[in-house]
């Protein structure tokens, strides 16, 4: 049974003119060493109050992608335009009409419950108010002058006869200049570079602040998330005395330092106008600085890099092998792509921080398991990327896993995945910025907390739709796909009071 829409009615839930506010106990464990009676490990259950406080205004949203005019930024709008304006289209197979699918929160479902013996469900988006995607007002900025039209066209993601009916509405999109470092991408981005921000670095920055207010302004929006879903960057250098600290990251802007990233300059300018900033790509945007900078204006970060594709097979796949007790020994994994994103990728520098990026994913699931793996052991773990421009956006991904299974057994498993590259990252890209914008409605309050807060500003509620989740200093990363996606629904849950879901089912047993 499907449900559009529900309301909890418990004491402990109470929906205002204006907020949802819910008394939930958080039940976990205290884990105790073995004492010296040598009685062993002891955990106790233990339950904390928690209050929650979700504010139902539901803004007007502006979302400002840096890279619009890419495979990613023309996909996503025209996705969204397409959807609002109900556009169908014909191709070879049939006449298809605009979805959202691929989006956790406009196309999965949740478990609310059962009704005389049937599981009962309801839309994911409906566990708490959020923006309407097809409300989304669209900007940002590209070193390519091209309009979203032109981009989208040279983008080859969409069907001719959708791209066709989405022209009139995309060809007055221009982006705005943006800030260009062709030392911190591959040399082959500087042929389209040419809508740039001139002036230092500190001037660049100041003109993203102005854009940011100039576009809420003639928008006439209520909030702006930004997001970067421009090109992979190499890492930069993290230096003491430029940006690991805040303080020095700002001395450094001041000083013009080579070394402080396009990307890492355009968060500055969005954590100082308090805009949510995500990271879609796995260059360390976030230096430290950066980060101590965020939290002392409690501003939102999150990222890295876009859970897509193999990679999110990946954190399926090795959750389930580690999880049943089979021992992952050897990891394959090859992809070839023909975009504008693969020839960035083909620079070794650039390569690097994707590398980075898809071959951490499995490091949680690895040190979950000392049954399976001695300490600093882990699987054997390969990335290839190659540029093939014939394929286009239609990334290949080819994957072979070697696991050690009973009594001295092999397990190989090979996968052939063809991931439409930006026909996966733009709903990818519509969650992350919808959840950004609804996690900062959310105030919460532990028992013994005297005042109500948001969350952290590294914002770890991102995490299922990132292949390396960013987290606060010191806390744990998870990349497992299926805890990350009950994590954030547990959360949700929580702010209308209801239990996280256990799959128990105890009433059928
Ligand atoms: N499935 C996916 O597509 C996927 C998954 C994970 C991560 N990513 C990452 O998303 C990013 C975008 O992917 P894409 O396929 O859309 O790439 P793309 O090359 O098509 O688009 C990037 C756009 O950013 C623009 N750009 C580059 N540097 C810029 C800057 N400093 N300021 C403003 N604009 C700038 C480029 O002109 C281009 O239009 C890449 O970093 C990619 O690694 C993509
Ligand atoms: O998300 P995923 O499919 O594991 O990883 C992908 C890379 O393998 C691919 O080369 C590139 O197209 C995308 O940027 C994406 O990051």
């Amino acid at each position: 049974m499907f449900v559009e829409g529900f309301r909890v009615e418990s004491p402990r839930v109470r929906y205002g003119v204006g907020e949802i506010e819910s008394e939930y106990s958080y039940d976990t464990t205290e884990v105790v060493p073995p004492g010296d009676g040598g009685a062993g490990w002891v955990v106790r259950p233990k339950s904390v109050t928690y209050n929650f406080k979700t504010s139902t205004s539901v803004p007007k949203l502006g979302v400002m992608l840096v890279g619009w005019g890419g495979n990613n930024g023309t996909t996503l709008t025209a996705g969204v335009i397409a959807n609002r304006e109900g556009i169908s289209w014909e191709t070879k197979e049939k006449v298809h009409k605009a979805n959202y699918f691929g989006s956790l929160t406009q196309a999965s479902t949740i478990r609310v419950g059962s009704h005389n013996g049937e599981e009962v469900y309801a839309t994911f988006k409906s566990l708490v108010p959020m923006v309407d995607p097809n409300s989304i007002v669209f900007g940002g900025w590209d070193i390519s002058n091209l309009s979203m039209a032109d981009a989208m066209a040279r983008a080859k993601v969409l069907d001719i006869n959708l791209q066709k009916q989405l022209r009139p509405y995309m060809q007055s999109m221009l982006p705005l200049p943006g800030i260009f470092n062709p030392d911190f991408v591959a040399a082959n981005q500087g042929a389209r570079a040419n809508n740039l921000i001139q002036g230092t670095k500190k001037e660049q920055v100041e003109q993203i602040k102005k854009d940011i207010r100039e576009f809420k302004e003639k928008n006439k929006v209520d909030k702006v998330v930004v997001l970067w879903t421009a090109n992979t960057e190499r890492y930069s250098s993290v230096v003491a005395g430029l940006n690991d600290t805040m303080d020095n990251l700002m001395a450094s802007l001041e000083k013009n330092e080579a070394e402080i990233s396009p990307s890492t300059l355009y968060a500055i300018a969005c954590v100082s106008e308090g805009v949510p900033f995500v990271n879609g790509s796995p260059q360390n945007t976030f230096v430290p600085g950066l980060i101590e900078f965020a939290i002392k204006k409690n501003s939102l970060i999150g990222g890295d890099d876009f859970k897509s594709g193999q990679t999110k097979m990946k954190s399926v796949l090795v959750d389930f092998l580690v999880g049943a007790g089979i021992k992952p020994t050897s990891i394959a994994s090859y992809n070839h792509l023909g975009n504008n994103d693969g020839m960035n990728l083909s620079a070794p520098q650039v390569f690097r921080s994707k590398e980075i990026s898809k071959s951490s994913v499995v490091d949680d699931m690895v040190a979950s398991n000392p049954i399976l793996y001695s300490p600093g052991e882990h699987p054997d773990h390969v990335i290839v990327i190659k540029y093939i421009p014939y394929v286009g956006d239609s990334k290949r991904a080819m994957d072979e896993y070697t696991s050690e299974i009973f009594m001295g057994g092999k397990n190989t498993i090979v996968l052939h995945n063809t991931c439409e590259d930006s026909l996966l990252a733009a709903p990818i890209i519509l969650d992350l910025v919808l959840l950004a914008e609804l996690s900062t409605r959310i105030q919460l309050k532990a028992e013994g907390q005297d005042k109500f807060h948001s969350f952290h500003p590294v914002a770890t509620i991102l995490s299922y739709l990132s292949k390396a989740p960013l987290v606060p200093p010191g806390t744990p990363v998870v990349n497992a796909l299926a805890k990350q996606r009950a994590m954030l629904e547990n959360i949700l849950r929580a702010c209308v009071g209801l239990a996280p879901e256990n799959n128990m089912m105890l009433e059928h047993k």
